[in-house]
C-alpha cells in the first residue's frame, strides 16, 4: 500500500494506491469518515460498471448502496446528464449525510464529484479512480461537466474524503486510454520535475500498458506533483495554473472537434508541444522542442493539430480559456524543463505557431 497525502485549507485526505483496493471500498469508506454515511450512491459508466460495480456494491454492509451508471465517454460531462444524476440521487432518498463514490475514469469523477458539490448545497463523496488519467483528476478537489462554448466551464471546487485507487483495474484499460493517461504523467515531470521525467524517458518505451513493477512508483511520483502545487494553491490563485500546461489548446481542440473525439490526454500533447514551442520563443526555454516531440511520437502521441480546424476559430475557443484576464489569453509557458510561468500571449504570436503545427496530409 502506498499512500499520498493531500492537505488543502479546505480539507485534508489521503490516496491510497493498491492492488485489489476495490473489493475493500466499502470497510475502508468507515475509516476516512468522521461521521457514517446515512446512505451510498455509486455513479459508474457503461464500461466501468459490468466490469468492477458488483464488486465495489459488494464491499458494502448495512448500508443502503444505490447505483447510477451514465454513458461512458466525455459527451457524458454534460447538464442533461447532471440532470439525470441529481433526479436519480433525490428518487434515491439521499440526504446531507450520504456519499458519492466516483467509479471511474475523469469523467465519472468530474461530474460524480459536481453531483456531489451541487446536491443540497454539497455532500461528502469519495474517488475510487479506474484510469490512469485519473491519477490527475481523482486529486485535488476541480469537479465540473463542460458546456459546449468550452470545456469544465461549470464547475466548482470540491474535496473528496479519500481516493482509492485499486491499480489492478487499470490493466482492462485500452493502450489508447494508457497513452490519454500517461500525457498527465508527463506533464507532472515537465512543469516540476525534471528527474522524474528523465525516470519516464528511462522506463517507459511502449504505452500498450505501463509495467506493473513501475507503476506504484509512477503513480506515487506523480500524485506527489499534483498534491504539492495543490497544498501550495487550492483554487488556482496562481501555481496551481501550472497544472494547466498544454490545456488552453488542449480544451479548445477537445472543444472544437466535439467532445470525445480526441481523449483529454490526445489533445493535452498537442498543447504541449505548441506550448514548449511558444516558450521557447518568449520565455528562453533551450530544451529541444523537436527531441520532446519526437519522444512523443515514439510513444504513439500524434501531435499535430487537425487540419481543418482554422487558427481563427481555436484562438476564438482559446480566448474563453479560464485563465484568460480582459480578454488577453494566458498560458502556461515553461522556462527551462521543471520550471513552469504563466505569461500573456498575444493572438498574432499564437496563430503563427498554430498554423505551424497543423498536420500536412
Ligand atoms: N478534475 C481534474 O482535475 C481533471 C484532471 C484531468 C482530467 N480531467 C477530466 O477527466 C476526463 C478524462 O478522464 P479519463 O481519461 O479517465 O476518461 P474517461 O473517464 O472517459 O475514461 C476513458 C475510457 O476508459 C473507460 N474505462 C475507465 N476505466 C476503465 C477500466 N479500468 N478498464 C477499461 N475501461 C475503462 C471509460 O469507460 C472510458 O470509455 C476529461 O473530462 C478531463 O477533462 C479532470
Ligand atoms: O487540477 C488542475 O488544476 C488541473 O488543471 C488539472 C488538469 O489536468 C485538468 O484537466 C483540469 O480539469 C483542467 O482544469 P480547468 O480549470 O482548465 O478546466
Ligand atoms: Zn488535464
Amino acid at each position: 500500500m502506498r499512500k499520498v497525502a493531500i492537505k488543502t485549507p479546505s480539507k485534508s485526505y489521503e490516496v491510497f494506491i493498491e492492488a485489489g483496493l476495490r473489493r475493500e471500498i466499502g470497510r475502508r469508506m468507515d475509516d476516512v469518515l468522521a461521521q457514517p454515511a446515512s446512505s451510498v450512491l455509486i455513479i459508474s459508466d457503461s464500461v466501468v460498471a459490468p466490469l468492477y460495480l458488483d464488486e465495489v456494491k459488494n464491499s458494502f454492509s448495512d448500508l443502503a448502496v444505490h447505483t447510477a451508471v451514465i454513458e461512458a465517454g466525455e459527451a457524458s460531462k454534460s447538464f442533461t446528464v447532471f440532470e439525470q444524476l441529481l433526479t436519480k440521487a433525490l428518487e434515491a432518498g439521499l440526504d446531507r449525510k450520504s456519499v458519492i463514490v466516483a467509479l471511474g475514469g475523469g469523467v465519472v469523477g468530474d461530474i460524480a464529484g459536481f453531483v456531489a458539490a451541487t446536491f443540497m448545497r454539497g455532500i461528502r463523496f469519495i474517488q475510487v479512480p479506474t484510469t490512469l488519467l485519473a491519477h490527475d483528476s481523482s486529486v485535488g478537489g476541480k469537479v465540473a461537466i463542460n458546456h459546449p462554448l468550452g470545456k469544465n466551464m461549470v464547475g466548482s471546487f470540491h474535496q473528496p474524503e479519500a481516493v482509492f485507487y485499486d491499480t489492478e483495474v487499470l490493466y482492462s484499460l485500452s493502450e489508447r486510454e494508457w497513452r490519454s493517461g500517461f500525457a498527465e504523467v508527463m506533464k507532472h515531470g515537465l512543469i516540476r520535475k525534471p528527474s522524474f521525467l528523465t525516470w519516464l524517458q528511462t522506463t517507459i518505451s511502449s504505452l500498450e500498458s505501463i509495467p506493473v513493477e513501475v507503476l506504484d512508483e509512477l503513480l506515487e511520483q506523480s500524485i506527489a506533483v499534483k498534491a504539492e502545487i495543490v497544498a501550495e494553491d487550492e483554487k488556482e490563485a496562481g501555481v496551481r495554473a501550472y497544472l494547466n500546461l498544454g490545456h488552453t489548446l488542449g480544451h479548445a481542440l477537445e472543444t472544437k472537434l466535439g467532445y470525445g473525439k480526441l481523449t483529454h490526454g490526445e489533445a493535452v500533447v498537442i498543447g504541449i508541444v505548441f506550448a514548449m514551442r511558444l516558450s521557447g520563443k518568449l520565455c528562453g526555454l533551450s530544451a529541444n522542442v523537436d527531441d520532446y516531440e519526437k519522444w512523443f511520437q515514439r510513444l504513439g502521441y500524434d501531435t499535430k493539430i487537425p487540419a481543418h480546424l482554422q487558427a481563427d476559430e481555436l484562438i476564438e475557443t482559446m480566448m474563453k480559456d479560464k485563465k484568460t484576464e480582459g480578454g488577453t489569453i494566458r498560458m502556461v509557458l515553461l522556462r527551462s524543463i521543471g520550471e513552469a510561468t504563466t505569461m500573456t500571449v498575444s493572438s498574432d504570436e499564437i496563430k503563427q505557431l498554430l498554423v505551424e503545427q497543423v498536420e500536412v496530409d
